[in-house]
């Protein structure tokens, strides 16, 4: 069939069932880019009258079978934003991504259980051309090797090496650009410059979001060390670049059970466990005696922990979310260095909260929740949601546990791989689960690579059944700037 494995879930005729032709447009659109094709081709084939469009997606277009995950989740993202779609393909759609995500669900599972020797054996679905894995050494360390939940805004750019001569070649500097940071879909390219025609035809290329004029975040570009790369210099001494749409460096999850040793004085190490929310354990970011002093600087500040109000709704008494107790430390000795270990290992550009510690004695717990601030949520606070207009928002949670707890007290992710939002908010039992182990840090980001909120990234702190967890949460955001500007410049908003 036309479309391979989608053909299953997504049959031909339902293309004309979709309604509108806007629908039908951006769902070709998303096919075709999904499909690997070059924004050209995609551009000429979704820019036909929708009666020739049809007739071109029946022809013999290759799907590659291992693209289905993903492609899945780009379907049903269009097609939960289609109004007219016929229930029944909605739900044949809805159930094909729930058990990918539950397939994946798994494989996290194992994957933390395992601890830092998860190692996925599925591995390597992705790969990518030999010339560019020539061009860029380690770039497969920068690829997304999974069979989907992919990263959104994220995307990689390998160029050829200036000649070892080190003189710098003349005229277009040829470059395989991976979208997503799929080996499958990477396209041969050639860019000009200087930097502003570069940074042009790269957001053309790789369909990068255009910065709009009230933009606080522009996409941009980085070296594998985390640095932002600013001009052409830059960027043809670094030869593997990093885009983000969201402005904001994020480690990429590679793939389950990945080990990235990074450079920080000392060695630490991310184990990649979840694919969404992007997820590590960070292992050699704190020492125990670390632990142990945070504590001890904790245990005589500590309140009754607080969380944002929300706005107001009608008749919806809410059950306290978070008995525990807390307090941010002032920032001193140790909690300056573990803030300044914490900006070096996140790469973060944005601003980072203090050191709040978190102590739940036997019985108390977290609901889950989001980290990240949705701005809809506080229209009537324009101090909260003035604070998040452009993707203005915390990107990073960086939880470090201070004590072991032998029973309860894991973090868990009950929405892990797009699964729908708990019944209950305290039922940890059936979730992802991240066991609190002394020294341990876990790392997950609230936002995609492209700023927008991941839903995925909603957590619970479980409770304690046993003794007393001890945990310090890091927030970092993603901007500096805390101005608080009118929602209605944001056209997202
Ligand atoms: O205690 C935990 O495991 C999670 C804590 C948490 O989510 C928070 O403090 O925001
Ligand atoms: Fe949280």
């Amino acid at each position: 069939s036309a479309l391979g494995c989608l053909a299953e879930i997504f049959p031909e005729e339902t293309w004309v069932q979709l309604g509108t032709f806007g629908d039908a447009f951006r769902i070709a659109h998303m096919t075709c880019v999904a499909l690997g094709h070059s924004a050209e081709t995609c551009q000429e084939v979704t820019g036909q009258p929708f009666e020739r469009f049809s007739k071109r997606m029946a022809g013999p277009i290759q799907v590659d079978e291992r693209l289905c995950g993903d492609l899945t989740a780009a379907f049903a993202k269009v097609i939960s934003s289609a109004t007219t779609l016929p229930v029944a393909v909605a739900d044949k759609i809805q159930s094909s991504q729930q058990q990918v995500g539950r397939s994946f669900l798994e494989r996290s599972k194992r994957c933390v259980s395992a601890g830092l020797d998860c190692e996925a054996a599925e591995v390597g679905s992705s790969s990518a051309p030999a010339e560019a894995e020539q061009w860029c050494p380690g770039l497969l360390d920068w690829l997304h090797r999974e069979e989907g939940f992919g990263p959104e805004g994220y995307h990689v750019i390998c160029l050829q090496p200036a000649a070892p001569s080190g003189r710098v070649p003349r005229g277009k500097i040829p470059a395989w650009v991976f979208r997503n940071a799929s080996g499958l879909g990477a396209e041969r390219a050639a860019l000009p410059r200087p930097w502003r025609s570069f940074r042009a035809e790269l957001q053309r290329r790789a369909r990068l979001r255009p910065s709009g004029r009230w933009e606080l975040h522009p996409w941009q570009l980085f070296d594998i060390q985390g640095k932002v790369v600013e001009d052409m210099r830059g960027a043809l001494g670094a030869s593997l670049l990093l885009a983000f749409e969201g402005g904001e460096f994020q480690y990429p999850a590679v793939h389950l059970g990945f080990r990235r040793e990074v450079g920080l004085g000392r060695a630490v190490t991310l184990t990649t466990v979840a694919l969404r929310p992007v997820a590590f354990l960070v292992q050699g970011a704190l020492s125990r005696k670390e632990a142990r002093t945070l504590q001890k600087l904790a245990r005589p500040r500590l309140n009754q922990s607080q969380v944002l109000q929300l706005d107001p709704v009608a008749g919806a008494a809410q059950r306290d979310p978070r008995t525990s107790s807390s307090t941010f430390l002032p920032e001193e000795d140790v909690v300056v260095d573990v803030l300044n270990r914490s900006r070096h290992l996140l790469r973060v550009l944005g601003r980072q909260e203090g050191v709040q510690v978190v102590r739940y004695r036997k019985g108390q717990r977290y609901a889950a929740h989001w980290d990240y601030f949705d701005p809809k949520l506080f229209r009537k606070q324009k101090d909260v949601a003035g604070r998040l207009t452009h993707r203005r928002n915390r990107l990073a949670t960086l939880l470090f546990y201070l004590s072991n707890t032998s029973k309860g007290g894991a973090t868990a992710f009950p929405m892990a791989y797009g699964a729908s939002r708990p019944l209950d908010p305290e039922d940890c039992e059936p979730w992802l689960q991240v066991p609190a182990s002394k020294g341990t840090g876990l790392l997950f980001y609230n936002l995609h690579a492209d700023g927008r909120p991941d839903v995925s990234s909603n957590h619970a702190g479980c409770k304690v059944e046993d003794g007393e967890k001890w945990a310090a949460n890091i927030w970092a955001w993603n901007s500096k700037i805390q101005e608080v500007l009118d929602p209605d410049f944001d056209d997202e908003l």
